[in-house]
């Protein structure tokens, strides 16, 4: 091994083409390579066995660098560096050979990194994974073997193996165990919420261990790693654990342990973790790699988290409900969390904790368009100019008005509501109060099964009648402004205005102390109408200066 890899500087210091394609073969990158062997070794790691680029490389004058490290792995960096960053790729990033193919390249196009790596399953892959599973449950133990997603999902991953060119042994081994646990399912004719997160970690387990197997392939020296054997230790919620405080140290020893006695790139499994009591893999719920990366970023003490998704950072809405929206290009973690809580999908509702404790600056970025700025996310930015920054939508929210029976006065009233919650495990979204009754809201959405949530309802619903009048409004949605509520008087006058031209009847609103939220409670089926309207307000027109505002209100 002759040819090593050594990183330093910044992460934005290497010139940025306008496609990967020309990058590989720009002639500027090639000359800044020749400069620099290590950056040249990069263009070879990834071309070696292409016979174009190989061409372009000698030409380069890096015959000996391509030839020497065709089918063998140069040794990542030198021990003394430290990693620097974690770059997460989200299912959409790797959801095809193609895909794959594209984030190594992308990763390379930062040789002043020395990245953890970490992944989601491929595309849809979770979503095949509980669909088999639940169609495992009623079956029978004989059809296991024609449902229609375990052959999508092994079709995937086998065509991904022979498409990167890796043994698709790689993944034999765990499309066995998934067949033996889908027939396991049906012979039990249950799915439990822990057998869930074991069916779904093979999507972690298998995108990461091909995608591992393709970077050492094309001589780049990785190392996978199944986050649960690393450290990653969490309560026991299965498919909403929490991360608990030991994963910290825990993680970064092992993956600095490794990397200064061997570096390699790690390739960790997203979303999935070890239930400390059970022993059993846990997730961290849906999105939950964004979790895995910023725990990484805060346990190593990285320099950056970047999340790589694929839109162009944090948008003014979701680009679903309205396609024009824009890339707000600064956020804090405050509004990136309070965004991500109320329903933003783009973040996980958990994930801004870590990176705010460790004061871990997160980019969001676009991986199918990685020249374009993103969000970068971190603890203060300046407010001065900021009005409204994103609207958010959290659709089929339950709503409960609670009066209570006895009149004017009654102290102990709201502790006793919120202690019927916590006894019943159950959280609280937004809430306005006066002294005698409360208007809250639930979020069903974040259980998985809906004959629980209307159990769970009825049993909140029972419990609270004992001491108040509940009435139980279902299908709401929370509209949540993030944004600068220094100027709410500003944002509530023009979001009223709309709201009454549109006819829409607000049925809460909540101002908390986060200062950078006020969200708004409308019936489900006008809230995309209100988002649109609200979009084209706050970000399409005009807003008057700040002086102005300042002088009127
Ligand atoms: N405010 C928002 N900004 C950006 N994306 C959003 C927003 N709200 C919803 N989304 C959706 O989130 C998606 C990205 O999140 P996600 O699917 O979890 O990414 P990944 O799987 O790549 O991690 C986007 O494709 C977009 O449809
Ligand atoms: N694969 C998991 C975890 C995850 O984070 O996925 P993504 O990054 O694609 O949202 C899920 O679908 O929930």
């Amino acid at each position: 091994m002759s040819a090593s890899l050594r990183f330093s500087g910044s992460a934005y210091s290497v010139p940025k083409p306008t496609s990967l394609q020309r990058q590989w073969a720009s002639p500027a990158l090639l000359s800044f390579a020749a400069f620099r062997p290590w950056s040249s070794s990069c263009i070879s790691l990834r071309r070696c066995c292409e016979s174009r680029v190989f061409k372009v490389c000698c030409q380069g004058g890096n015959v000996d660098v391509v030839q020497r490290n065709e089918f063998e792995a140069i040794s990542f960096g030198e021990a003394e560096n430290q990693l620097t960053c974690v770059m997460k790729f989200g299912g959409s990033s790797v959801a095809s050979a193609e895909r794959m193919r594209e984030v190594a390249d992308l990763i390379l196009s930062f040789p002043n990194e020395r990245p953890v790596i970490v992944l989601s399953a491929m595309g849809k892959t979770t979503n095949k994974l509980l669909l088999a599973g639940e169609k495992a449950v009623s079956c029978g133990v004989t059809n296991v073997d024609t449902l229609e997603e375990l052959f999508f999902i092994k079709d995937l991953h086998h065509r991904t193996a022979n498409e990167l060119g890796v043994d698709r042994s790689i993944v034999d081994g765990h499309l066995e165990v998934l067949e033996q646990l889908l027939k396991g399912i049906s012979m039990m004719k249950e799915l439990t919420l822990r057998t869930k997160d074991y069916l779904v970690s093979f999507g972690e387990c298998m995108s990461t261990r091909i995608f591992a197997a393709y970077l050492n392939k094309i001589g780049v020296k990785a190392r996978q790693y199944d986050a649960f054997e690393i450290g990653f230790i969490t309560t026991d919620d299965f498919t909403n654990a929490d991360i608990l405080e030991a994963t910290f140290p825990a993680v970064a020893k092992r993956l600095n342990d490794d990397w200064f006695s061997d570096p390699a790139i790690p390739i960790v499994t997203g979303f999935l973790g070890k239930g400390w009591r059970s022993g059993a893999i846990t997730t961290l719920g849906r999105g939950g790699s964004d979790l895995t990366a910023t725990t990484i970023g805060k346990a190593l003490g990285l320099r950056e988290i970047q999340v790589w998704k694929d839109v162009d950072g944090v948008l003014t809405c979701d680009p679903n409900i309205y396609p024009q929206a824009e890339p707000v290009p600064y956020l804090t973690f405050d509004e990136a969390a309070e965004l991500a809580y109320f329903g933003a999908q783009v973040l996980h509702p958990q994930s801004m904790r870590p990176a705010r404790e460790g004061d871990i600056p997160v980019r969001v970025k676009n991986s199918y368009n990685p020249n374009a700025p993103g969000t970068l996310i971190t603890r203060n930015r300046d407010m001065s100019k900021a009005v409204l920054t994103s609207i958010v939508l959290k659709r089929n929210v339950t709503m409960l008005d609670i009066v209570s029976t006895r009149m004017l006065g009654q102290f102990g009233f709201l502790a006793k509501v919120f202690s019927i919650f916590e006894d019943l495990g159950i959280s609280v979204d937004v809430v306005a109060t006066s002294e005698v009754s409360i208007s809250l809201t639930l979020d069903p959405s974040k259980l998985w099964s809906r004959e629980l949530i209307q159990q769970e309802l009825d049993h909140v619903v029972e419990e609270l009648e004992k001491i108040a009048v509940v009435n139980l409004l279902q299908h709401r949605s929370i509209i949540s402004l993030i944004g600068n509520v220094q100027r709410s008087s500003l944002i509530l006058e023009k979001a009223f205005r709309v709201l009454r031209t549109s006819g829409v009847n607000v049925q809460m609103i909540s101002q908390g102390a986060s200062k950078v939220n006020i969200s708004l409670i409308v019936n489900d089926n006008e809230a995309e109408q209100c988002v649109r309207a609200l979009h084209s307000t706050f970000f399409e027109s005009e807003l008057p200066e700040l002086d102005q505002i300042d002088s009127t209100y």
